[in-house]
Parts: C-alpha cells; structure tokens; sequence
C-alpha cells in the first residue's frame, strides 16, 4: 500500500475540514474561542477628557509656558472619578481633580499633586507644564465604530478585556468542535482494573479524552468496542451528532483490525490508510460529508504523535478556518543526548525542549517502542529527523506541543 508523505497527508485532512457553525456566548465562557464578526467600540475611548494624574485641573490661559515659576489659582471644588465638576474654569481658577476623572470646561491642562501647596482656598503651583499636559483625550485610544477587535481573533485575557470595555457581552464565535472517541481492542481493561492474562489497560483513552480538552474539543462521546465487527457497527450508528469521529487502534492490516471495514460500511471514504511516518504509520483518515474520521493506530506513542501533527491541526482549522501546519521552530540538540535508531519511514520523534540560557533544548526522548504507553511523560515537542540524520552541532527543526 502507498504511504503518503506526511504533509500531502496533512493538506488531504485540512481541505475536507468545514467551516464550524457560530453561537454567542457570554464573556466568562468565551475564553480562547475565535471570535467571528469584528467587534466595534460603542463609544469613545476615554469617553470624556480626562486626568492622568492626581492634582489639580487648572486654566492658566493667562500664563504661557515656564513664565512666571511660580502661580497662585483660586480654588473652586472637585472633579473625582464618577463625579466631576459641572462649572467652566476662569483664567485663574482650578479644581482639585483625581486620575480618571473628567478635566471640567475651561481647563486646559492638569498639574500634578507633588508640584502644588494648597493654602486655604487658593492653590499655589511650580511648574505647570505645557496646555494640554496631563489630559487624556476623548477618544484618544479609540473612537465610537472603530474595531477593537478584529474577525478571526482568538479570544485570551486583553481581547475579552477590549471587547468588555466596548460593550460586548455576548461575542459571536465559533462553537466549539464535537468529538466522539471510540477505544477498541479485547485486551483493554479500564485503569481502575487490574490487567490480567492478555489484557492491558487503556491509557489512550485519557490521553485523547486531555489532547481534546487542550484543543478545545467537546468529548461528547466515548464508548469502549470490542474487536467485533458487527457489533461495533451497530453502535457506531447510534452515535450523538459530532464533526470527528476518532477511533483508537485497530487501524493496521491485522485479522482484528477493524478500524477500516467498519467505517467503510458506515459509509465514510477512506482518503488515506498509510503515511510515511514512523511512528504513525497506520493512520487512516475518512470522510462522510462534513463529518471526518480518523483511526489512530494504537500504539500509545504513535497516538500522540499523530494527535499532535493531524488532529490538532484539523481542530485548529475547524475553529479558525485557517490551513495551519503545526509551527515549526528552532533550538539545538542537548549534548550526548539519546537518538532513534535510523529508518526508512520519516521520522517524527518525541521530545522534551526545554528553555536553557535564553533558547530551547531538545532531548528525544529514549522509548523502548511506539507501545511505551508512559515513556512519553515530559514530552512537550516533536523532533523531525532528516533522512541523512541529525547533525548535533547545528540547529535543528522542532515542532511544539
Ligand atoms: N503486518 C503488519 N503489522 C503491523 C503494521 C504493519 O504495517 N503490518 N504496522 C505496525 C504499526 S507501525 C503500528 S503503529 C501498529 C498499529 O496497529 P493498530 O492501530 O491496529 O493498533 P492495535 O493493534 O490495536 O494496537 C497496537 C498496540 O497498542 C496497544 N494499544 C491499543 N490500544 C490501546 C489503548 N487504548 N491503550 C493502551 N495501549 C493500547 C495494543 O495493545 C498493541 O500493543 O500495528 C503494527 N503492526
Ligand atoms: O508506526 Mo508504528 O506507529 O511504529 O508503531
């Protein structure tokens, strides 16, 4: 069977991807969510011209810049955040103003506390500054209409702050992709069991359940099925609404394997059965209509590192709508570090990068076999291995998970 190189496998899965549907939802529920419509302040930005500083708003119209050093103004009330002063300033005349609020009629400019000694009612001040000093602008950080949040944006903590400042409480985005995990295998007993004879226990199943979660994913689904054809399809039938279908193991060409027949008879067209990956090779990617499907072959190891280079991109475009292969950055191998023995397939390895003096540090991670269902622990990257092998002196590609 052809094994299809890794990224014309990548592209088959990205341009099948749909464009999810969108949903709104309140603030506090749309943390890393993509938003959909560009969101647009409803005022200005500040709203009023106010003060930067605490002190004193004043009109010195009469003076220009640094002539004389030293000005008396007569006092006449207060402007406070969320109570300003309604009067108009004179020539002469100032008001005790604090940060944030509004600089009343008349004054044009603010001098700040440390540069002022009150004497009863009047006011004494050095250095009032140029007209204009210490006023923040109506509008100056935005004016009604303009977008402070652009289409397509991943919501994290400054977007939700710039949409909640501009009003929007209910932001249209994407809703959230829908998965169905179905595990197989007769030899599977859940964690809390304790395997015995042929059996092992199920680490895959919590892997995807978290890879999920990190990707945003609503599990709306799991079921265990047994390596038994008939049965395994009347439940994949029955299955609640979703936009990928994962099923782990089975994917390979074993009596047993049946990953591929069932989601035939389902009715799903197979577009890959085979890439050119070690570990991973056995992965199978189908569609029907919009709904997507991937049997992941079920060594623990080579689940992971598929998740990672064909899933987690197809979730990413599901919510974005963006074609993303997964970035790809630079860092230097450490020093007498483990390496894979060589091969024939492309190999995309597991790493732990870690951040040294300012740059990332890779170990590839010793595993015995794609079966280590816990040597994974502490990978947080893939390595690819180019086919005349590593160099360890030069920079090499990784890719972060
Ligand atoms: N004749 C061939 N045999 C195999 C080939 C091949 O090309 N020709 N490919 C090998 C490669 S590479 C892989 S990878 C595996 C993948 O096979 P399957 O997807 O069919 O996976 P299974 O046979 O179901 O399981 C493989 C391995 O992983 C363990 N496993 C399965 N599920 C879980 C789970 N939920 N939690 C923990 N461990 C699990 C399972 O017990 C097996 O040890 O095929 C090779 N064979
Ligand atoms: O390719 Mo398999 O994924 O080596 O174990």
């Amino acid at each position: 069977m052809e094994l299809i190189p890794v990224p014309a496998a990548l592209h088959e899965v990205l341009a099948r991807a749909p464009r999810l549907g969108t949903e709104r939802v309140p603030l506090a529920a749309a943390l890393s969510r993509v938003l959909r419509e560009p969101a647009r302040a409803d005022l200005d930005s500040p709203p009023f011209d106010a003060s930067a500083m605490d002190g004193y708003a004043v009109n010195a119209s009469s003076w220009s810049q640094g002539d004389p050093a030293v000005v008396t103004f007569r006092l006449l009330g207060e402007s406070a955040a969320g109570a300003a002063f309604t009067g108009t300033l004179a020539p002469g005349e100032c008001v005790r103003i604090f940060t944030g609020a509004p600089v009343p009629a008349g004054a044009d400019r603010v001098v700040k506390q440390e540069d002022t000694t009150r004497e009863g009612a009047h006011v004494r001040m050095t250095n009032l500054g140029p007209a204009g000093r210490f006023i923040r602008r109506r509008g100056e950080n935005r004016r009604a209409g303009d977008v402070v949040v652009a289409a397509g944006a991943r919501l994290g903590p400054p977007e939700l702050a710039a949409l909640a400042s501009a009003g929007v409480t209910q932001p249209l985005v994407t809703r959230r992709p829908r998965a169905v995990h179905i595990v197989t295998g007769n030899e599977l007993v859940p964690p809390h069991q304790t395997p015995a004879g042929a059996q092992i226990r199920d680490s895959n199943s919590s892997l995807i359940a978290a890879l999920l979660a990190q990707q945003g994913t609503d599990l709306v689904h799991h079921a265990h099925l047994p390596d038994d054809l008939a049965a395994a399809q009347t439940l994949l039938a029955a299955l609640p609404d979703h936009d990928v279908l994962l099923i782990s193991g089975g994917a390979s060409v074993g009596d047993h394997d049946f990953a591929r027949p069932v989601l035939t008879a389902l009715g799903y067209a197979l577009h890959f059965q085979q890439i050119n990956l070690r570990p991973g090779k056995p992965l199978v990617f189908a569609s029907r209509g919009e709904r997507l499907a991937f049997a992941l072959p079920g060594n623990p190891v080579s689940h992971w590192v598929t998740f990672q280079l064909f899933v987690a991109p197809l979730l990413q475009k599901l919510t974005t709508g963006l074609d993303a292969a997964p970035p790809r950055r630079m860092g230097r191998l450490a020093p007498a570090g483990p390496l894979p023995p060589p091969d024939a397939r492309q190999t995309i390895w597991p790493a732990r990068a870690d951040w040294v003096d300012g740059e990332p540090v890779l170990t590839l991670l010793t595993l015995a076999s794609s079966g280590d269902s816990s040597g994974l622990v502490g990978a947080n990257a893939l390595v690819p291995l180019p086919a005349n092998g590593l160099d360890a002196t030069r920079p090499v590609e990784f890719i972060p998970c």
